[in-house]
């Protein structure tokens, strides 16, 4: 008996298919380049870029002036004049802690900027609107820094709308992870982009009234098995000991006299009781909204791909 084919929005590619789509779009992007845009610890090499990357570059670039017709054909219905004007494209960025999203977030940036159609791409991440150490604190929140409750939801969604409306500067908070505190009196202003790259834990969440994700025109889930990513945030705890914790500024200043097996332990634990579980609570309930998953091995490299297609 012929076996009923189950109807699925998605479709999933291996990398080999995958790459095969980026068709003649060329690499515009030099190795000393790369190892710029490279976060600690990640492993992404031009392969990658031009296998994995350079093919989302091109879907997202026919996605982009997809997306504008669709915005005149409002305008049309509306009988507004808006010859010319374009709006901001949004691109959501989400996963786990440790697995990744500011590294992809940092090339899919540089990549989409050299395209002729869009140069201006901006990348904005969520941790600029975590709510200031002082009102964590009053709400007794500090140990769930990262879980929606975290975060000033209704701020990142004014940001983003008046993004998107086209207002000529819009400013977002800016956060230190030497203070694990909001920057006082620092701001990143975003000035009329084509293109808004949103970074976060927690950007795809959806939420009963409007959520940033329903401004989102892609998004992005940046994916690996849980066990890897433990062993990744573990690891850069590590290198964070002997790097950014040596300052005596930083926050975590006190870990940077630990031993590695006190490292390690500290590392788990922190994995255990915030990262984990608002992974499995929160992040990963997320991840069948995104247009496109990004999975990645253990090594890093990512080998399988799932777009929405519906
Ligand atoms: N305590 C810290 N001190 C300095 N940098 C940090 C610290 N924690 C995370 N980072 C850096 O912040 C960036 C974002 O980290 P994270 O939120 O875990 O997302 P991801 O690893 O998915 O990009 C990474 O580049 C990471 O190296
Ligand atoms: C700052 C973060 C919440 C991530 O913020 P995002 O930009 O993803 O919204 C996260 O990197 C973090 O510091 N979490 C706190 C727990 C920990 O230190 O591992």
């Amino acid at each position: 008996m012929a076996r009923v084919r189950e109807l699925t929005p998605y479709v999933e590619l291996d990398r080999d298919q995958w790459r095969e789509l980026r068709r003649s779009t060329p690499l515009p992007l030099t190795s000393a380049e790369l190892v710029r845009l490279r976060g600690l610890g990640e492993q992404v090499d031009l392969a990658e870029v031009a296998d994995v990357y350079l093919p989302l570059s091109r879907l997202i670039n026919l996605q982009v002036a997809a997306r504008q017709q669709l915005y005149e054909a409002t305008t049309t219905f509306l009988g507004e004049d808006t010859q010319g004007t374009k709006v901001p494209f949004v691109i959501g960025i989400a996963g786990s802690v440790a697995v990744g999203k500011s590294t992809t977030a940092r090339i899919l940036r540089t990549l989409l900027a050299r395209w002729p159609d869009h140069p201006r791409v901006d990348l904005v991440t969520t941790d600029g609107f975590l709510y200031p150490r002082a009102e964590l604190m009053r709400r007794g929140i500090m140990h769930r820094k990262g879980f929606p409750e975290s975060y000033d939801r209704r701020a990142l969604l004014r940001f983003v709308t008046e993004v998107k409306s086209g207002a000529d500067e819009v400013s977002a908070p800016v956060y230190s992870h030497k203070l694990y505190d909001r920057l006082a009196g620092e701001e990143h202003v975003v000035r009329r982009p084509d293109i808004l790259i949103v970074e976060g834990l927690n950007v795809l969440q959806p939420h009963p009234r409007l959520a940033v994700s329903d401004l989102f025109d892609f998004s992005l889930y940046v994916d690996a098995h849980t066990d890897d990513i433990k062993q990744w945030y573990i690891d850069r705890f590590l290198t964070l000991r002997d790097t950014a914790f040596a300052d005596p500024d930083s926050h975590f200043h006190h870990f940077a006299g630990l031993d590695d097996e006190e490292a390690r332990a500290e590392a788990e634990h922190l994995w255990s009781t915030i990262n984990e579980p608002n992974l499995i609570e929160n992040i990963l309930p997320t991840r069948p909204r995104a247009t496109l998953v990004l999975r990645k091995d253990t090594d890093h490299s990512i080998n399988r791909v799932r777009l929405r297609k519906l």
